[in-house]
């Protein structure tokens, strides 16, 4: 497979089946671009995890850190990340056990983003001023799936507001992108004052938040699936897909690689070690969607 998609070569790339993960890229070319839709998690998968030598912000961090957050709030949002986050990425407990810890994390985010008085009007400012970046290589990346007419579902446990201005502002928000997330919601005035349900954090990200909306039975004709995550809570995005014939999941492992990747490697048939780019997914989509 290397040959025909050069960018499996790369550096980054571990396999734990390259058989099986050949088979599933070369169905996808059969099936050509009008069965394939894409699913893809938001931050630290779309969005770079290091830019410039430092941790890269997620879209709650975009606002936790921003200037319309008090001292105090940034300090006790800071306090809940290290005390949750080293939870949400421990490989030794389960999903099952670290779900009412991520709500608890989220509800309490939530609540205290609530009580900054920020304002609808100056997302667009605070996501300017944040130094977040999309993985290198987003554009050809966006750029293929919106001149296929392939779907683009991005699935999201970030603040949707927050990522919908980050992808405007680089210029691909095309319309072949839905997006499912956390959006907050601004009363007569403009500030924020409560989040809309359901909440969705990094081990829900399944069927159970998306009743109701009728995304993937519209598309139940789009039977093969690219799955980009960077989470062990990604990998449930397209349960609720009917009728997929196959999905290739495309794993980011950004952070505690050690500990984590024989894990990653069981889960994902792509695992890619440290490696902020989208050249491996792009290299991978300009093979399927090639006419040859
Ligand atoms: N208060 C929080 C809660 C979560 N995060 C991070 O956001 C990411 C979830 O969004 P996805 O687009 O990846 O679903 C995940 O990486 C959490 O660690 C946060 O930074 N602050
Ligand atoms: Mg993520």
């Amino acid at each position: 497979m290397g040959f025909r998609v050069p960018e499996l070569r790369n550096a980054s790339v571990r396999i734990q089946h390259p058989e099986r993960a050949a088979a599933i890229i070369r169905s996808l070319k059969e099936q050509g671009p009008s069965k394939l839709q894409v699913i893809s998690d938001f931050d630290m998968t779309l969005s770079r995890f290091w830019c410039h030598g430092r941790r890269c912000p997620t879209s709650h961090n975009i606002l936790s850190d921003s200037r319309v957050i008090s001292e105090d709030g940034r300090k006790q949002l800071k306090d809940l990340l290290h005390y949750y986050y080293p939870i949400e990425i421990d490989p030794n407990r389960t999903p099952e056990e670290k779900q009412p810890l991520m709500v608890e994390w989220w509800s309490r985010v939530h609540e205290l983003l609530v009580q900054q008085n920020i304002h609808k009007e100056d997302i667009a400012q605070i996501v300017r001023e944040s130094g977040v970046m999309l993985r290198d290589g987003f554009k050809e990346w966006f750029d293929q799936l919106h001149e296929h007419n392939v779907p683009l579902f991005i699935f999201s446990a970030g603040v949707g507001d927050v990522l919908e201005e980050i992808i405007r502002q680089a210029n691909v928000f095309h319309a072949n992108i839905n997006v499912v997330s956390n959006y907050m919601d601004f009363d007569e005035n403009g500030v924020l004052r409560c989040f809309k349900g359901p909440l969705i954090h990094t081990y829900n990200k399944n069927n159970s938040v998306l009743q109701g909306t009728e995304y993937f039975q519209q598309l139940s004709t789009r039977t093969s699936i690219i799955l980009l995550g960077d989470s062990m809570g990604d990998l449930t995005m397209a349960d609720g897909v009917p009728n997929v014939e196959n999905i290739l999941k495309i794993g980011f492992l950004n952070d505690k690689v050690e500990e984590r990747m024989g894990k990653y490697l069981d889960a994902y048939d792509i695992v890619l070690e440290r490696d902020e780019t989208l050249d491996v997914a792009n290299g991978i989509l300009r093979y399927i969607l090639t006419e040859t």
